[in-house]
Order: C-alpha cells, then structure tokens, then sequence
C-alpha cells in the first residue's frame, strides 16, 4: 500500500513570502522530468486571484477560509479528485494561506479516511528574508501571530531563506542564526531567491508515514526525523487506557487521532495539546490509530497497540 500512496508536499509560509513563486519554479522543474504534478490552492479569499498562472494543470482550489481550520472537511473532499484514474497525478502540491498552521494541514492528511491514499513527504517553508525581522518585532505584542508563524517554521521540514536578493550579508548571517536557534538545527535551510532551489533538495523525502499492522514481522527502517505512523487493527482500548498508553510516548508525540471502539461502540478520538476527546461515530473507516511526532519511538508504539493475540 506503501508505494500506491501520492507524494504530497506542503508549501507554507508567511503573505507574500514567495510560496507561489517557488511552486512555479518546482512544476517548471517537475515537468522536465516527465512527473505530472497536481496542485491544490487554499485561498481565503472566494476568488483565487492567481488561477490564471496555473492554466493546463490538475488544479483544485479550496476557497474561503483556511484548510488548517474553516475549511477542513471541504480540504478532504477535494482531495478525492486526485484518486480518480482521470484526474491521476506523480505528486501533490498543496499551497496554504500565507496564515495556515502546517502542522494542522498534515494533520488533515493523515486522518483515517485518507492516511492510505497519501503521504506527506515533506513540508516546505518559504521565510521572506527581506522582511523577517521585521515582522518578528512588528508582530511581537499578538501572542496568535507569532504563534502562527513559528508554526510555519518549527513545523516544517525544510526552509527556503527566500528573497534573499534583496539583503546584505550580515543581516542574512543574523536570520539564518536566529533561524538555527528557533528550530533547535534539526531543519534543513536554502538560502533562495524567486524560490530558485536544487529540484532535488526540495522534493527529497523529509517525513514519512508508516503504517503497521498487527501480527506483522515487517520492520520499518524510520529515517525520517517526523512520521506518521497508522496502526489498523489496534488493540482494544478504553478511554483512559488509550489515554495512557499516548502519555508514555509524549515526549515525541505531537498529534494522535482515530477510530476505535469501546464496548461495541466506536467512537473518533482525538489528541492534541496532550489531551483526550472522543466523538461517536457512525462512518465506515475501520479502527486505527494515528500518531504524528518528531522521532516517533515506532518500535515502541508498535509494542502498546498491537494487539499481542
Ligand atoms: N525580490 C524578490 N521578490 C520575490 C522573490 N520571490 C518572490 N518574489 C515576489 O514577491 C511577490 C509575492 O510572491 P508570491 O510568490 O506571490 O508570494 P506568496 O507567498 O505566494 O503570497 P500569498 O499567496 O499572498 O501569501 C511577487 O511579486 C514575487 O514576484 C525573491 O526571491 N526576491
């Protein structure tokens, strides 16, 4: 199932911080390598001023509202269009608003309903450089904004340093290491501009999601330093044990969401900010479990939810 899931890469990153123009610069380079790219727009606006430089491509837009929130379910359906035998594409691009949380965006991609359909590969940030200490000081006073951008970095995968046309070196130096600082190092920095980056640093695999399944001898070789890891079949569970067995992997864990079914009732669960809610529920998807996280321990999470007989 692994190998049938479609590439998907997340470009996020601040307004106007040049996200369209490096998405630009990867399909010109996707094509020259025979790839057919499909591309999906989140715009907040209801119109989408900027179709017309996408003309000739698989495109899908979802308008009016974030996909990291308002637009969530719509962000799913539409999604379906890339499954369709007409509509099929190499690898996915999705766009966020310039005020989307990454981080919610794979969060929609890995939920049950399309976790075996699709696989983040990596999620590309594009940091304007030529305004990003300014928007750090202008925007210091708003708790939510500098939330939100700090999401857009320290949830990404890789960081194109962009605009960098436009800066002298020192204050490019002085970025780059409060950048370094902010992501603890362990995320990989381009320094571009108009998005100009090597085509292979920019679609190389920076995040996984591995899927395991109860009684399986398969080992997988986690190279990626963020997963997500699906468990089908999981162990049977109450609330507070589920609960529980989530706190022992914390440290790593970001993100967990699924089915499962307590006493003959199923029920979707979520966890986030290292609490538990349950919702009933009455669709078809069968029981898994979903974990997202920053070195996941897969062996050991393989240990608490597979059912051991
Ligand atoms: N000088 C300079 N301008 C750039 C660079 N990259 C992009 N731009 C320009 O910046 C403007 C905004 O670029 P976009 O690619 O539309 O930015 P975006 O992040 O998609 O914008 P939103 O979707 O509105 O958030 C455009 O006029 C680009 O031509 C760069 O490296 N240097």
């Amino acid at each position: 199932m692994l190998n049938e899931k479609l590439p998907v890469y997340v470009l996020t990153g601040f307004l106007g911080s040049g996200k369209t123009t490096a998405l630009l610069h990867i399909l010109k380079n996707c094509k020259k390598r025979g790839l057919r790219p499909g591309i999906l727009l989140n715009e907040l606006g209801s119109v989408n001023v900027e179709t017309h430089l996408f003309e000739n491509e698989k495109l899908v837009e979802v308008l009016d509202g974030c996909v990291c929130c308002t637009v969530k379910e719509d962000f799913k359906k539409e999604l379906g269009y890339f499954l369709k035998s007409e509509n099929k594409v190499d690898l996915l691009f999705i766009e966020g608003t310039g005020v989307a949380d990454p981080g919610e965006i794979v969060d929609a991609v890995a939920s049950p309903e399309l976790f075996d359909y699709f696989e983040v590969c990596s999620v590309i940030s594009v940091v304007d450089a030529s305004r990003y200490l300014e928007y750090n000081s202008m925007f210091s006073s708003s708790k939510e904004i500098r939330k939100m951008l700090s999401g857009q970095i320290e949830n990404s995968t890789l960081i194109l340093l962009n605009k960098t046309d436009g800066i002298s070196a020192p204050k490019k130096e002085k970025i780059l290491k409060k950048l370094k600082k902010q992501t603890e190092g362990r995320i990989e920095m381009i320094d571009t501009q108009f998005g100009a980056a090597d085509i292979d640093l920019l679609l190389k695999q920076r995040m996984e999601f591995v899927q395991t399944k109860q009684y399986t001898s398969e080992h997988h070789t986690v190279n990626h330093t963020f997963q997500a890891v699906k468990i089908t079949d999981p162990e049977l569970l109450n609330g507070k044990e589920l609960e529980r067995k989530l706190s022992q992997v914390s440290d790593s864990l970001i993100r967990a969401k699924g089915i499962i079914t307590i006493d003959n009732e199923r029920y979707h669960f979520q966890y986030a900010s290292g609490s538990l809610s349950l919702q009933p529920y009455q669709n078809n998807v069968s029981d898994c479990i979903i974990l997202i996280g920053y070195k996941l321990p897969v062996d050991q999470i393989k240990a608490l939810f597979n059912r051991s007989n």
